[in-house]
């Protein structure tokens, strides 16, 4: 059988951070393949590389080893504006992410002029109501919105310009419970519907296990161990600390599946 080729893949990424004399490699060789379509969850507890890789793969970051590939083609250290009509990311804080001086309306329509794409009025009218926000939200400024409602305008840009991958930093964990299941129901029926291929970085396991189908264990900068979300959910792991950071939140996956039921 020939094997299928991702559409994104990390090989032996490594990033350090401080001067010359005393470099701390944050990310440390670290290799994953996500196929079109598929979610990819990057688990780990805070601290161990994962908003690195993301922000390294967004183009926030050139200052990697290794390489990045999108399509089987390395991707530049500067990211080309082709890069960003296929990729887009969306933040943790939907408070910080939105500028609070901007209407819905121009927050949305910036990303059609920077890629020059036309009809923005609709354009702007079907991608609020794919996110669940109707038209009149696009007159509000971000304080008249609650933090539900941002996170959805921040998918909402996102999607604006129809890309095939989003990369999700932390996408619910600024939100409270309830809302946080909104938004996970929300960004798994716009995957289904889009055909859109996620790469998500979480510390909450109940989110990657209700999002993605793999997901890379991250330990101190490494990818130690990949699983399944079936074994995320019933807990098999290879590795002692992966086996020992399931348990202690698998409860959190039970709770977090009944409550987006
Ligand atoms: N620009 C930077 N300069 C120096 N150190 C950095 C920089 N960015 C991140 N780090 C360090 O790199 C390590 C990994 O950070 P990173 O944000 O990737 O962790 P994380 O797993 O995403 O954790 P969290 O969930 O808390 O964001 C941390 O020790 C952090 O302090």
């Amino acid at each position: 059988m020939k094997p299928t080729r991702p559409l994104i893949e990390a090989i032996g990424l490594s990033i350090s951070f401080g001067p010359k004399h005393a470099r701390t490699r944050v990310v440390d060789d670290v290799s994953f393949r996500i196929d079109k379509g598929e979610a990819y969850g990057l688990i780990g507890e805070s601290g161990c590389g994962k908003s690195t890789i993301l922000r390294a793969l967004s183009g926030l970051n050139g200052d990697y080893d290794g390489a990045l590939t999108l399509t089987d083609k390395e991707l530049p250290k500067t990211r080309s504006k082709d890069f960003f009509h296929r990729v887009q990311m969306v933040f943790q804080d939907p408070y910080g992410s939105l500028h609070p001086r901007k209407i819905v309306e121009k927050v949305l329509a910036e990303p059609l002029a920077i890629h020059g794409i036309d009809r923005a009025s609709e354009r702007i009218v079907e991608t609020l109501d794919a996110v669940g926000l109707g038209p009149s939200f696009r007159y509000r400024y971000p304080h008249e919105l609650s933090g539900g409602q941002r996170q959805r305008v921040a998918i909402a840009r996102a999607l604006i310009t129809e890309p095939e991958i989003l990369l999700l930093d932390e996408p619910t964990s600024a939100l409270d419970v309830s809302v946080q299941a909104e938004i996970l129901n929300l960004l798994r029926r716009l995957r289904i519907e889009r055909n859109l291929t996620y790469l998500m970085v979480s510390h909450d396991l109940a989110v990657i296990a209700h999002i993605c189908e793999r997901a890379g264990m991250m330990y101190k900068g490494k990818i130690i161990e990949e699983l399944t979300s079936q074994q995320i959910r019933q807990s098999q792991a290879r590795q002692d600390y992966t086996r020992e950071f399931l348990q202690a939140t698998i409860e959190a996956v039970a709770r977090r599946d009944e409550a987006v039921a």
